[in-house]
């Protein structure tokens, strides 16, 4: 290996479109190439043990923070780890697994920014922040198809979970470098899965791309589905980059454009190289997504781990 693994971290609650994004980023970089680690199954205790507990799978009490910080340390340093396994569907555990680090890990679960440790060891930190009627939604649609949950159930689940999730999830937010939030535009119930758009957080925590380039000569915008502002995110200075559901085709090669005038890999992935998958994914219930919005936010993650990459090689050229 020619650097050492580059891992990027994708935190946000149940539900919130990690796995999705992760399998996303994980095709455009090549299955091969990346190791994903979920982090619900370093949960300390089993399903039955938490509800004789009366603890969440929220709570950092309920899973070894520790042993996920020491086996990300592990892995960055292209070391193996034995890993635990939780099982959705028993709700308890597996026998664990021996893990080789590829060239890139994901690192995807709900509390992996909740110390210093573990933040310090992502080389790309994105936090997921869907509105919450979407992410019940969401949530409500994957574990009645696929965790085997009533709706009663799981809308039982995300009440009780509501204090753990404000205490102990959202606030983790303010650690990312970038907060994408997929929403409805109407801001309204009625919305299709396939017309979301995507609000993107950019932190100056890592260098962004400089998408100052897609505005015109006069700083204006090309269109209104596509727009570029100055804002505040928990009361820091943050660029905001939204891409609507129906932005034209002209408009997102444009954002393209600026991905891959930096990185060039990232062309063949592109609507620019006449690429008809942009964007496309299958999500944890087994639908196919696909749209302009998770198409550039996919791309933009990835930016961010091939430049760390680079950044790497360049640093193990010079040891
Ligand atoms: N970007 C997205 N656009 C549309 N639907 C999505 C998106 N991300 C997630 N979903 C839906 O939400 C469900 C939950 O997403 P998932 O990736 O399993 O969440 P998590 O891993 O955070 O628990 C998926 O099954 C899918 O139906
Ligand atoms: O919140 C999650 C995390 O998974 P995800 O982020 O993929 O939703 C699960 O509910 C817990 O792991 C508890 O498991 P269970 O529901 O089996 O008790």
């Amino acid at each position: 290996m020619s650097h050492r693994p580059i891992i990027l971290g994708i935190v946000g609650d149940s539900a919130a479109g990690k796995t999705t994004l992760t399998r996303g980023i994980a095709q455009i970089l090549g299955e091969d190439n990346v190791t994903v680690i979920c982090t619900d199954d370093y949960h300390r205790y089993d399903r039955k043990q938490r509800a004789e507990i009366g603890i969440s799978a929220l709570h950092p009490d309920c899973n070894y923070l520790d042993i996920i910080q020491q086996h990300l340390s592990l892995l960055r340093s292209g070391q193996p780890i034995l890993k635990p396994i939780y099982n959705h569907s028993t709700g308890a555990f597996d026998p664990p697994e021996y893990i080789k680090p590829n060239k890139f890990v994901i690192v995807e679960g709900l509390l992996g920014y909740s110390t210093r440790g573990m933040r310090d060891t992502y080389d790309v930190k994105v936090f997921l922040a869907p509105p919450e009627a979407l992410r019940s939604t969401w949530k409500i649609k994957r574990d009645t198809r696929k965790r085997g949950y009533t709706e009663e159930q799981v809308i039982e689940q995300l009440r009780k979970r509501e204090s753990d999730s404000e205490a102990f999830i959202r606030p983790q937010r303010q650690w990312a470098d970038a907060v994408v939030t997929f929403y409805p535009s109407n801001g309204g119930t009625e919305y299709d899965d396939l017309l979301l758009n995507v609000r993107l957080v950019l932190r100056p925590t890592i260098p962004h791309p400089d998408f100052t380039k897609i505005l015109d000569s006069n700083g204006n915008h090309q269109g209104s589905a596509v727009r570029l502002e100055l804002d505040r995110d928990m009361g820091k200075p943050v660029d905001v980059l939204e891409v609507d559901g129906h932005a034209t085709d002209e408009q997102v090669r444009q954002i393209e454009r600026v991905l891959c005038s930096e990185v060039p890999h990232l062309g063949q992935f592109c609507s620019l190289e006449g690429n008809q998958d942009i964007g496309k994914v299958v999500g944890t219930t087994g639908e196919t997504l696909q749209s302009y919005p998770l198409a550039i936010t996919q791309l933009l993650i990835t930016y961010h781990m091939l430049k760390a990459a680079n950044v790497a090689a360049a640093m193990a050229i010079q040891v």
